[in-house]
């Protein structure tokens, strides 16, 4: 079984590195083997010799940038450097790194771009501590424009290890070689953009260090839940397969707890029913055919039907309106103790109300799924929540507050558990945002919650086979063909 990838922040990662060295890895070793990696990612690059210029600043990812210097030379390269800052300022294992290199080194602002096969940018990494202006901020503006690939070391500077966030300006990376294990500006946007592929050297920094110095954050792929995604057995039983309750809209509304349902029905939930307003009954039924139907008028017909205990998981949010009947429907669920999904107008509808969230879903399996607009309504007045800068940091709030595991939607969906671990997705498709597709996406994980598949595995999995399902289809993507592309996906993983 392949392990779930770490995803370390640069502070976590500091901390990995002192642990190394504490073990035995000289810190000038760690940095000759980063920087070799990054020799070896410019010879894939630029195979058989040619013009590579490196831009070294004034820290450690500096450091790595000469020790690639004198590598590549070795092997052939023409090789200029140009530095950032004062050299006998350099210390540490730059400083050794940088006695190494026998080349002349130039002005950064100065390096010969134009000239160079590959640029390699060693300015900034983990380290970046502020925006970027004057010389730092004109060097990436010529690299930029340069027109020339460039090989981002650690990660491309000007980027926010942490974030993600470009701070003044960042290098526009072709690919990038990092160290042990990638970095949260690595997955999360626009960071992720500005990297190009990643590769991630092994420079002996082992798992099990990693997962001592982090151990709480990942990427979201299948390594991550593939062993608890269910695979009925010879012998199952669709009542074994859970229950999906999903509530529908008033009459013009429907089509949202529809989309919801289908995905929960092709996720694998055993049965699944749509709760629908008495008014909106004859054009739920005229749709519908393996979901079953019901008749649930507001609150009151809610908790009626919640008498039945094989109704095992629940979405609520869909169409449902903005207003208190929702926030009723939403307290009936709460109080029911069933696996919950809480989406669009049954967030809107605590608008500024977020104080009576606050440790509600601590009792049964939650999961919140907005979108930026839909948290920044919930949470207004709570700037300990909007503020952070870091969008994991703001779904982990949300997660510790409110007891729910917070999937926070969009390019880069995030999905954190109140006990601190998160996961970002990354095989998210501009197609996805499509009307409807966010119901497909409740479906799909209130569906998994049914076959009791735990919140933070439900969101995550769900999450990621939503976009995986958008991606094979690609053009022309609607809501509706979502839920018929989980079986292929389902096919892929289950073989
Ligand atoms: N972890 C590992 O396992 C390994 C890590 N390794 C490498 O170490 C890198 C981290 O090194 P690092 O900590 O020295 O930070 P780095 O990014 O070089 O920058 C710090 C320097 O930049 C300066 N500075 C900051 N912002 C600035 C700005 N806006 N404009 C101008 N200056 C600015 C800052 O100055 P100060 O803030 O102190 O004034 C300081 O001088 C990491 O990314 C990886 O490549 C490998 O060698 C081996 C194993
Ligand atoms: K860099």
């Amino acid at each position: 079984m392949t392990a779930p990838e770490l995803v370390l922040t640069p502070s976590e990662m500091r901390q990995a590195d002192l642990e190394a060295i504490t073990r035995g890895i000289p810190g000038i070793e760690l940095m000759r083997r980063a920087g070799r990696a990054v020799a070896d990612s410019a010879e894939k690059l630029v195979s058989g010799g040619g013009r590579i210029v490196i831009v070294a600043g004034p820290g450690q990812n500096g450091g790595d940038g000469f020790v690639a210097a004198a590598v590549l030379v070795e092997r052939g390269y023409r090789v200029s450097l140009g530095f950032l800052g004062t050299l006998n300022r350099l210390t540490g294992d730059a400083a050794e790194a940088a006695r190494d290199w026998m080349g002349e080194v130039g002005p950064a602002e100065d390096a010969p771009f134009q000239e160079a096969d590959l640029i390699i940018d060693a300015l900034f990494g983990t380290g970046l501590s502020r925006n970027l202006d004057g010389a730092a901020r004109h060097a990436v503006d010529r690299m930029n424009g340069s027109g020339c690939p460039i090989l981002a070391v650690d990660l491309p500077s000007g980027i926010d290890g942490d974030t993600g966030e470009v701070r003044g300006i960042a290098v526009k990376a072709a690919s990038t070689v990092t160290f042990a294990a990638r970095k949260p500006c690595h997955l999360l946007m626009p960071g992720r953009a500005f990297s190009g592929p990643v590769e991630v050297a092994d420079i002996g920094i082992g798992r099990e260090i990693l997962a001592a110095k982090g151990g709480s954050l990942f990427a979201n792929n299948p390594a991550l839940w593939l062993h608890v995604l269910p695979k009925p057995g010879l012998s199952s039983h669709k009542y074994e397969r859970g229950h999906t309750l999903v509530a529908s809209g008033g009459a013009t509304r429907t089509g949202a707890a529809r989309l919801a349902a289908r995905a929960a029905l092709r996720i694998g939930s055993g049965l699944v029913t749509v709760a629908s307003p008495p008014e909106a009954i004859g054009v739920n039924a005229a749709h519908l055919t393996a979901i079953m139907l019901k008749g649930c008028d507001g609150p009151e017909g809610l908790h009626a039907i919640l008498q039945d205990t094989r109704l095992n998981a629940l979405v609520l949010g869909p169409a449902l309106g903005v207003h208190a009947g929702t926030r009723a429907m939403v307290a009936v669920a709460v109080q029911a103790r069933r696996s919950l999904v809480l989406d669009a107008d049954a967030l809107t509808s605590f608008e500024g109300l977020a104080s009576e969230f606050h440790g509600a879903f601590r009792h049964a399996p939650t999961v919140l799924t907005p979108h930026d607009g839909e948290f920044n309504r919930l949470f207004k007045g709570h700037p300990d929540m909007i503020d952070p800068e870091s969008k994991i940091e703001k779904a982990r709030r949300a997660a510790a507050y409110t007891g729910a595991v917070v999937l926070l939607k969009g390019a880069d969906t995030v999905i954190a558990a109140p006990d601190g671990r998160a996961a970002i997705n990354e095989n998210g498709t501009p197609y996805l945002a499509t009307a409807g597709s966010g119901d497909t996406l409740c479906g799909l994980i209130a569906g998994l919650m049914a076959q009791n598949v735990s919140a933070f595995e439900a969101a995550c999995a769900g999450a990621w086979i939503h976009a995986e399902a958008g991606a094979s289809f690609g053009p022309g993507l609607i809501a509706e063909d979502l839920a018929e592309l989980v079986p292929g996906v389902l096919r892929g993983l289950l073989k």
